[in-house]
């Protein structure tokens, strides 16, 4: 790869994992926090992983690897410190930064929420027309120069500023129709300030990410892109790096010409995802720009089809001149090296490639694009993509007021039951017995007898307390998708592949490579030892579906929907297994519901309708008598309300406790027909709720639900709070609903309770 002056690397990565490849980043950070080591220590934890990062893709062929990828927490964050769009309240906190990240005693944190339709997280910034911008943090630039001192010259990486001021939020008391982009001139200013000086620090090229402009965007927002890009762009090259701007997960659509009018020298395209932009006819508008052309995926673990891939290359080039090789987006979504993963079947691992293989193959395929430089193809190559499978529809229950009846007489609930999302708190015993049993230390007969202590445990709990439906309590899981993927033929489970979820959190989604298919029954006995402890319903628990498939790595070489079909085909085994066993009350869990739903509104309907199919596969295999439960752990439930109508589910649980149940103000929901718990208790927090507060959220969801709706519930599952909060908490639940139902008996009294 032979440079040409200011020319862009031949190859390229947007971005890179940040957490360590032993999450060295979750040891620092966790230790910081409670009060193990300074913020020093931290630091210098950073400064290592950003040095072996960068050592690192230099070794596996890059020049200029990007910089100002790692944060401490998250790269949103990270933007709004740098410009100083910190909120007042945060302003006195020992450690300003992470106070926005987690809160402190007195200050609750920013929101955080899903990046696009990935499962990473970023704090929500607060913008108002208050906010005074200024370059309060020169994080790019020191890391530019800590890699120099390396011997090693970056490309920073900054989030852009149409995406920063998209993902704000508006700050509490801004006038009605404030919108955070109308600080946009504000924020250019500092991010016109921050090029300068990463010219002045001899920075040749700069990449403004706007993941942004993948989705819809109006036609002001449009215009906002423009007068961005015209205005930096509008700086000369004496002070200003050479402006890359990087789109990813799906199409540039509408912006794209925008994009291509403005004075920037490069843009990115996600053509993994965006893959059908090589038929645009406008493409030849980016002649004369550089193309970093995102063609080896990077929110996957498979290895890329070169060929595919190459023909791309060549295609695009023939159109626009300069093209780079790159990954479709950041590698921030996928584990580090596939090299660490010795225990894989070697012909799944032939089949992958994490981070630093991926690395491999933008270098590789800069390689060959370059060895025949007049090879061109002049067809836009198309994906080949598997045939969609024949639409099976959807296998029906009986209409609800039919299965209601049947429930009613056969479950003989009292109104307003009171019971649990499913998981109860995973004690530091239980996690010890599952390593030790992994570890070979203790017997399966062993592990057995430990799990099933725990599950009495739960159980006996719930009875004194009070609840109506019980739980076994999940003490046999360690996650609720792995603890599937580990049951069912088709998925693989790595021992490193963590990837970041939020801060030091970070999940090993599992890899499913294969058919799916459940070779005996999972849950069946532990739900019958639960039942038969107790005379009241203990709830069957099962993942959904689409929560599966979402939070795992899947396999392409099948249609999505076939996948959900099988894994929906495993979860109706499931089913009819537990009914068999003699379960009248099975959950089957679908928090993940919205999670892969398409960025474009165009797209939302044909994945909504698979999903919902899916659930349905496996559940309708349910008697009229047997309750099916679903749970989604979000408030803004009205957002795809229509879908979680149409999972036709007995009674559905949601988060509203955290938003005081404002999710039912939301005329949709009043309109729900079936059972209904908006969570009660918020279990994100150690703080144990009042009778009192408790009654009052009970007495706002009576206003809008009619009480033979209601059921009396959690926000989510218990596993991250102990027995002290937890006890604490359903005592008071209990105490209320029971306070409730005191007080308006004829209006509770179901129909069928006579
Ligand atoms: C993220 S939703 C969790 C649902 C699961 N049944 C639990 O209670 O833990
Ligand atoms: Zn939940």
């Amino acid at each position: 790869m032979t440079a040409r002056p200011n020319a862009f690397p031949a190859a390229t990565i947007l971005g890179y994992p940040r957490i360590g490849p032993r999450r060295e980043l979750k040891r620092a950070l966790e230790s910081y926090w409670n009060g193990r080591s300074t913020r020093d220590d931290l630091s210098a934890a950073g400064r290592r992983l950003r040095e072996a990062t960068w050592r690192r893709l230099t070794e596996l062929g890059l020049t200029a690897p990007p910089s100002n990828t790692f944060s401490l927490y998250d790269h949103v964050l990270d933007t709004a410190f740098m410009l100083d769009a910190v909120p007042a309240r945060y302003r006195t906190a020992d450690d300003v930064y992470f106070a926005m990240a987690r809160g402190t005693a007195d200050v609750a944190p920013l929101p955080m929420t899903k990046w696009f339709d990935t499962n990473y997280h970023y704090i929500v910034p607060e913008v108002g027309p208050e906010t005074v911008f200024r370059l309060a943090d020169d994080k790019p630039l020191r890391e530019v120069a800590e890699a120099r001192e390396l011997g090693i010259s970056t490309r920073p990486v900054l989030l852009g500023p149409i995406t920063f001021l998209l993902l704000s939020q508006a700050s509490a008391g801004s006038p009605d129709g404030f919108t955070p982009l109308h600080r946009l001139n504000d924020v250019l200013d500092v991010y016109a300030e921050l090029l300068t000086a990463l010219a002045a620090e001899g920075v040749d090229w700069v990449q403004l990410d706007e993941p942004a402009l993948v989705a819809d965007r109006s036609d002001e927002e449009l215009a906002a892109v423009r007068v961005a890009y015209e205005r930096l762009g509008g700086l000369s090259l004496a002070d200003r790096p050479r402006l890359f701007v990087s789109s990813y997960f799906g199409e540039l659509g509408a912006a794209l010409p925008v994009l291509a009018g403005c004075p920037v020298e490069a843009i990115g395209l996600d053509l993994d995802r965006g893959h059908d932009v090589l038929a645009r006819h406008d493409l030849g508008s980016l002649a004369g720009k550089t193309v970093v052309a995102g063609v080896v995926p990077g929110r996957n673990v498979w290895r890329t089809h070169l060929n595919g891939a190459l023909e791309a290359l060549r295609f695009l080039r023939g159109k626009v001149g300069d093209v780079t090789v790159s990954t479709s987006c950041s590698l921030l979504h996928v584990p580090y090296d596939l090299d660490a993963e010795t225990d894989l079947d070697p012909a799944l691992r032939e089949r992958l490639a994490f981070a630093d293989q991926k690395v491999g193959e933008v270098v590789e395929l800069a390689r060959l694009l370059a060895a025949a430089p007049d090879a061109v193809v002049t067809a836009p190559p198309v994906r080949r993509r598997p045939p969609a499978p024949e639409a099976a529809p959807p296998a029906e229950r009986s209409p609800h007021a039919v299965r209601a009846a049947a429930q009613a007489a056969h479950l003989r609930l009292p109104p307003l039951p009171v019971t649990t999302i499913g998981s109860f708190p995973q004690t530091g015993d239980i996690r010890a017995a599952r390593a030790a049993l992994a570890a070979g230390e203790i017997t399966a007969d062993r592990y057995e007898e430990l799990v099933k202590a725990e599950i009495e445990r739960a159980v006996r709990l719930q009875e004194r307390l009070g609840l109506d439906v019980l739980v076994h309590g999940e003490p046999e899981r360690n996650d609720m998708v792995q603890y599937f993927a580990e049951h069912l033929d088709g998925f693989a489970i790595t021992r490193h592949g963590w990837v970041q979820s939020y801060g030091s959190r970070c999940t090993r989604p599992p890899i499913l490579h294969g058919d799916v298919a459940r070779p005996a029954p999972i849950t069946v006995g532990w739900a019958r030892y639960a039942q038969s402890l107790t005379d009241r319903p203990v709830k069957g628990m099962l993942t959904g579906p689409v929560t599966i498939v979402a939070w795992s790595f899947v396999r392409e070489d099948r249609p999505l929907a076939a996948v959900f079909d099988q894994v929906a085909d495993a979860i109706r085994a499931e089913v009819a297994d537990l009914q068999t066993a003699g379960v009248s009350i099975i959950q089957v869990d679908e928090p993940a519901l919205r999670e892969l739903l398409p960025l474009r509104r165009a797209d939302q309907a044909a994945y909504l309708s698979w999903a919902v199919g899916a659930y349905r596969r496996a559940t309708s295999v349910a008697a009229d008598r047997t309750q099916i439960h679903t749970h989604l752990c979000y408030s803004d439930a009205a957002e795809v309300l229509t879908a979680i109508d149409a999972l036709d589910a007995d009674v559905t649980t949601i988060e509203s406790a955290r938003s005081n149940a404002r999710v039912l103000d939301d005329p949709a929901m009043a309109g729900f027909g079936r059972g209904l718990g908006p969570g009660v208790y918020d279990i994100h927090s150690p703080r144990v709720p009042s009778v009192a507060e408790i009654t009052e959220l009970v007495e706002t969801i009576l206003k809008v639900l009619p009480a033979e709706q209601v059921w009396i519930n959690p926000d989510c599952g218990l596993k991250t709070r102990t027995y002290e909060q937890v006890e604490a908490a359903l005592a008071n639940v209990v105490t209320a609903t029971a306070g409730i139902r005191g007080r308006e008996p004829q209006v509770l009294l179901r129909s069928c309770d006579n």
